[in-house]
């Protein structure tokens, strides 16, 4: 089948994020784990394909080549229109690569302007006037500011995005998306040579005006729920005949394992909460660092697989700090998510089966261990976190992603429990 939108994601929890907002409108999503060796199959492409590609916190030339590397292989496979999908907190480093990689997709393509919206109003991710909101409160008030690998210190996108590209950057403001306005406001910015466009959203209808103002631009940028409306959009132009057939989920052995690495603030309450009933273990960086996760592994193997059992390094910003102090920003996060890769697969050699890891780069680590290329994406189990599925050493596995501030405080036990029950 003809790829009709390619996606890349920077993130896996973000990957399966966009993939299961997709699928809510019934139409057949791949989700494909790094850009495939081979060449895209036709008959083995779906008409909506996400890349997760773990380019978030890469260096901006390392960034830039992994997606268009994506953009190239998407393209091979019929794709004309294109998403980029970073965060709905719009997570970049001081040397973000968000815009260079617009900046390159836009090149390969031929196109001269995007938008950039992040904003996801079902998960509390509103922008108004270019500045954006989580919650009631400004991104750079947000716990957000004590992310471990991307705090985010300023609201502005305008002011973040600036200095990331190098040409001009424009609002088009709530009063354009909900006045109908957005199209013309659009045209004058792109007569003003305007390449960068920050769209404000405050509520899902902001987000439909904007799909079906910007469908048929070869390159969008933002979190999941601008994408949302698109299957529809794309339905009604013709460009779309395919629903998603209904195939029963495979069956998945009793085994069970929470692996957390999201220091956000949702994580922290949602480990709290599972780890009242399941047995826990926390994992210190700074004993990871010097002596590897060997007690991590003998307490792990002393567990029973179906029992409820949960390994975090989740941890207060001022711990973080701390480990951070000593050890460096990029080895702290190295050794957990190496810490955490090795546990998924010492439970996987127990036995283990289902899996829930939160933590956007901890997904990343913990997916590339279980050697796991494609995922078929399942129920959903909280506004943007499906379950997944797949195999890992010829067993299937389901895997459910979550990004650091998705969920319910009881998401653990909720998302087990959904696994049978959907
Ligand atoms: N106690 C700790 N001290 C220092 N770094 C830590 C600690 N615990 C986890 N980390 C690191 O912090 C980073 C957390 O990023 P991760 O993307 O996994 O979570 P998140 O940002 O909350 O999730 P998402 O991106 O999906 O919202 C990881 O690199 C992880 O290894
Ligand atoms: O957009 C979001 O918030 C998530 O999909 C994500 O990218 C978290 O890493």
């Amino acid at each position: 089948m003809t790829i009709v939108l390619g996606c890349i994601a920077d993130d896996f929890t973000g990957a399966t994020d966009l993939a299961g907002l997709l699928t809510r409108s019934g139409v057949p999503v791949s989700l494909r784990i790094g850009v495939p060796d081979a060449p895209p199959q036709p008959d083995a492409c779906a008409p909506f394909e996400v890349i997760a590609l773990k380019s978030r916190t890469a260096p901006v030339e390392q960034a830039v080549a992994e997606c268009r590397a994506a953009l190239a292989w998407l393209r091979q496979g019929g794709a004309a229109r294109f998403f980029w999908k970073y965060c709905s907190t719009f997570d970049s480093t001081a040397q973000g690569n968000i815009g260079p990689v617009a900046e390159a997709l836009m090149a390969d393509l031929g196109t001269d302007q995007t938008i950039y919206c992040p904003a996801f109003p079902e998960n509390g991710r509103s922008i108004y006037m270019g500045n954006l909101f989580v919650g009631e409160q400004p991104l750079h008030e947000s716990p957000m500011k004590d992310h471990p690998l991307t705090p985010m210190r300023d609201s502005n996108l305008m002011r973040l995005l600036t200095p990331q590209v190098t040409r001009p950057v424009g609002l088009a403001n709530r009063q354009a998306v909900a006045g109908g306005a957005l199209s013309a406001r659009l045209a004058d910015l792109a007569g003003q040579g305007v390449a960068h466009v920050i769209v404000d959203a405050v509520a899902q209808t902001d987000l439909d005006a904007i799909a079906a103002a910007c469908y048929h631009m070869q390159l969008l940028t933002g979190g999941s729920a601008v994408a949302m409306p698109l299957p529809e959009l794309y339905r009604t132009a013709g460009l779309l005949d395919a629903t998603a057939e209904a195939t029963a989920p495979p069956v998945i052995g009793p085994g069970l394992i929470a692996l957390s690495g999201s220091c956000s603030a949702m994580t922290r309450a949602q480990v709290a909460a599972y780890a009242k009933d399941a047995a826990a273990y926390r994992l210190d960086p700074l004993v990871l660092a010097g002596e590897g996760p060997g007690a991590a592994r003998d307490w792990l193997a002393q567990q029973v697989p179906e029992a409820p059992k949960i390994l975090y390094a989740t941890a207060e910003p001022e711990e973080v700090r701390r480990a951070q102090a000593q050890l460096g920003v990029a080895r702290a996060g190295e050794v957990v998510e190496a810490a955490l890769a090795q546990l998924a697969l010492d439970a996987r050699d127990q036995g283990v089966r289902r899996f829930v890891v939160a933590g956007g780069e901890t997904s990343g680590a913990v997916t590339s261990a279980l050697g796991v290329s494609r995922l078929e994406i399942g129920a959903e189990i909280a506004p943007g976190v499906p379950w997944t599925y797949c195999q890992s050493d010829g067993q299937d596995i389901a895997l459910a992603l979550k990004s650091g501030n998705f969920g319910a405080e009881d998401f653990f036990a909720t998302a087990l429990r959904k696994l049978d029950a959907p």
